[in-house]
Order: C-alpha cells, then sequence, then structure tokens
C-alpha cells in the first residue's frame, strides 16, 4: 500500500448547502499533505469523513486502505484525529491526562503506552506538570500526544498550531517531520504560508471544490502569476491606489515600504505597469509569485466564476 489515503468524489451537504463538492484526494504513506482554504470552505468536513466521523453522501475510497463508507470503525482505529479546539484536563498533569485517555479507549498496557509516548514526543520531564500551566506550543504537543497513543498510521491534524507562536509552530513541525519520516502520513490543515511550505504536498479548496493540489513548485507554477515589486520610501499607498485600478492587475498587497503587483498575463500587465515605471522615485523589479499570491488568486478567480455562472 502506497498511498495512505486515496478517495474519489467524495460529496457532503448540510442542509441545502454543498460543503464538499466531488473531492478526490490521494495522500502517500509518509508524505506531509496540507490543506488549506479560506475558513469555510470545508477542510474539517472533508478530515472528519476521512476519519469516518461523517458519513460521505457520494464517493468512494479507502484511508489506510480500509473503505471510508464501510470500514469506519477500522479507520477510526488507525488515526489519529486533532480536532481544532481539542480539550485537555487544565488541572491533570499531562502524564495524568494521558492516562485518563488511555482509559477512556480501554487501551491494554496503559503505563508502557503513557510512557511511550511521552519519549516520544519530549514530554519526559514536563510529565508532571498541569496542562493549566502550560504554553501553547506545549499545550498543542500534549494534544499530538493524546491522539498519538494508539500509534495511529495516519495523522489528521486539523489547523494544529492556530494560535501558537513561531518557535513553538516550528518545533512542532519539527516533530511532524520526525513522524513522517517514520513512516506516518500526515494530512494537516492550516492557514499558515510558512507551515504549507514545510510540507511534501498542497491542496487548495475554496467554497467546497478542491482548485489545485500538488508540490509546491506544481502549485505555483501551475496559475504562471507575474509579479512585479516596488519599493520606494514615500507615495506607496497612492501608487497601490492607482495600480488597484487597473485591469491587468489583480493584487496588490503592501510589504512595508514594498509592494507586490500580480497579475495573471505577461504582456498585459507590463504594458499596464510600463507608464508608472517611469516615474521617479520607485524602484522595480520583477520577482517570483509567491504560495500566498496563488492562493488569493486561485480563490477571487474561482468567486468570479461562480458569481458569472
Ligand atoms: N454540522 C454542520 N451543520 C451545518 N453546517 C455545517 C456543519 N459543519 C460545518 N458546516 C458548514 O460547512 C461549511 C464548511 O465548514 P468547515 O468547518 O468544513 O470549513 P473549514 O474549511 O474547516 O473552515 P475553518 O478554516 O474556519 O475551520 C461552513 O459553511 C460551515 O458553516
Amino acid at each position: 500500500m502506497t498511498l495512505a489515503i486515496d478517495v474519489r468524489g467524495l460529496n457532503k451537504h448540510f442542509g441545502d448547502k454543498h460543503v464538499v463538492q466531488d473531492l478526490s484526494l490521494q495522500v502517500r504513506k509518509g508524505e506531509i499533505f496540507g490543506f488549506l482554504g479560506p475558513n469555510g470552505s470545508g477542510k474539517t468536513t472533508s478530515i472528519r469523513m476521512l476519519c469516518g466521523l461523517l458519513t460521505p453522501d457520494s464517493g468512494a475510497g479507502q484511508c489506510l486502505g480500509y473503505d471510508v463508507i464501510r470500514e469506519t470503525a477500522a479507520i477510526k482505529r488507525h488515526v489519529g484525529y486533532m480536532t481544532q479546539r481539542f480539550s485537555l484536563w487544565e488541572d491533570l498533569t499531562i502524564r495524568e491526562n494521558l492516562d485518563f485517555i488511555a482509559r477512556m479507549y480501554g487501551m491494554k498496557r496503559r503505563p508502557q503506552a503513557v510512557n511511550a509516548v511521552l519519549a516520544k514526543l519530549g514530554l519526559e520531564e514536563r510529565r508532571n506538570q498541569l496542562a493549566g500551566a502550560l504554553s501553547g506550543g506545549w499545550k498543542q504537543r500534549l494534544a499530538l500526544a493524546a491522539c498519538m497513543m494508539h500509534e495511529p498510521q495516519l495523522l489528521l491534524l486539523d489547523e494544529p498550531t492556530a494560535g501558537v507562536d513561531p518557535r513553538a509552530r516550528r518545533e512542532f513541525w519539527d516533530e511532524i517531520h520526525k513522524l513522517a519520516a517514520e513512516g506516518i502520513s500526515v494530512l494537516v490543515s492550516t492557514h499558515y504560508m510558512d507551515e504549507a511550505e514545510r510540507c511534501h504536498k498542497l491542496a487548495y479548496i475554496a467554497r467546497g471544490k478542491l482548485l489545485v493540489t500538488g508540490t509546491i513548485k506544481q502549485v505555483i507554477a501551475s496559475q504562471q502569476l507575474v509579479a512585479w515589486e516596488v519599493s520606494g520610501d514615500g507615495g506607496l499607498p497612492a501608487l497601490a491606489e492607482q495600480l488597484r485600478k487597473l485591469p491587468a492587475v489583480e493584487q496588490v498587497t503592501a510589504f512595508g515600504s514594498r509592494l507586490h503587483v500580480i497579475g495573471a498575463h505577461e504582456a498585459e500587465l507590463d504594458a499596464a505597469l510600463q507608464p508608472f515605471q517611469q516615474q521617479n522615485g520607485f524602484q522595480w523589479e520583477k520577482i517570483d509569485a509567491g504560495l500566498e499570491d496563488v492562493f488569493i488568486s486561485l480563490m477571487e478567480r474561482h468567486i468570479r466564476q461562480q458569481e458569472a455562472a
């Protein structure tokens, strides 16, 4: 089995709302697969269908070789799911939290399982600290430990680092990479671009529709965006306002004393920008479009297409 997740045409409605539309997704064993998209685009719903907590209205496929419709109990036994708003018992220590979870799941050889996961996630030294007294990063690590006690081969992590500081997020991701190197597959949703860049592959979903999948290079190349960077000491806000009015310009974003100007068609964009490039006081440089530019462009194009339909 080389695919940890292999689903095709999954659909889910809530009432008359088509929340996930024809989702097809393949995640290889040992791969870290990033799942991105705006709020409410259907990421959590997709994850819940993959781990057997929600039944798709239609579609088929397998998770760890088990059928996503008929073998949900087996999927739950082999998948670790970290929910967006995980809960810990704040007045229990790290070790007590893990032991409590092991009891809830009726695990055999509980002390061994708790000790193993404490060691695996570097929590041994802190095992007697109260969960409520931990920083956001350590709480996140404890939540990861909790969903790994039954030694899952696939982790489904729903925004595991939301609200955690950059250093703790980086350490959390070091941990994810270690697990992937051991053969554990990871599907992780995130809104952070630095995290997206740490994935082997990405998928971007908007309004329930998967718009692109692939490696970062493939995703960026797929949109063929053209990007210019403008820098200058003054006048950038006024320039940005003028540039936004140009039909050839899709996005204008300020980064300190620089603007990124993005378009879809190189010749059109270059021609439209030429008069502005004659003005004094600004330096223009062609740059590569980034992942965030691509995602924003994908989402805006999708919304325009839907509104035109
Ligand atoms: N149980 C439910 N009943 C009705 N509507 C729901 C239910 N769960 C989710 N939805 C709706 O489905 C849509 C997709 O929600 P979902 O939580 O899957 O998105 P998401 O991409 O995970 O968002 P976020 O990034 O904010 O977590 C939203 O419009 C949400 O309000």
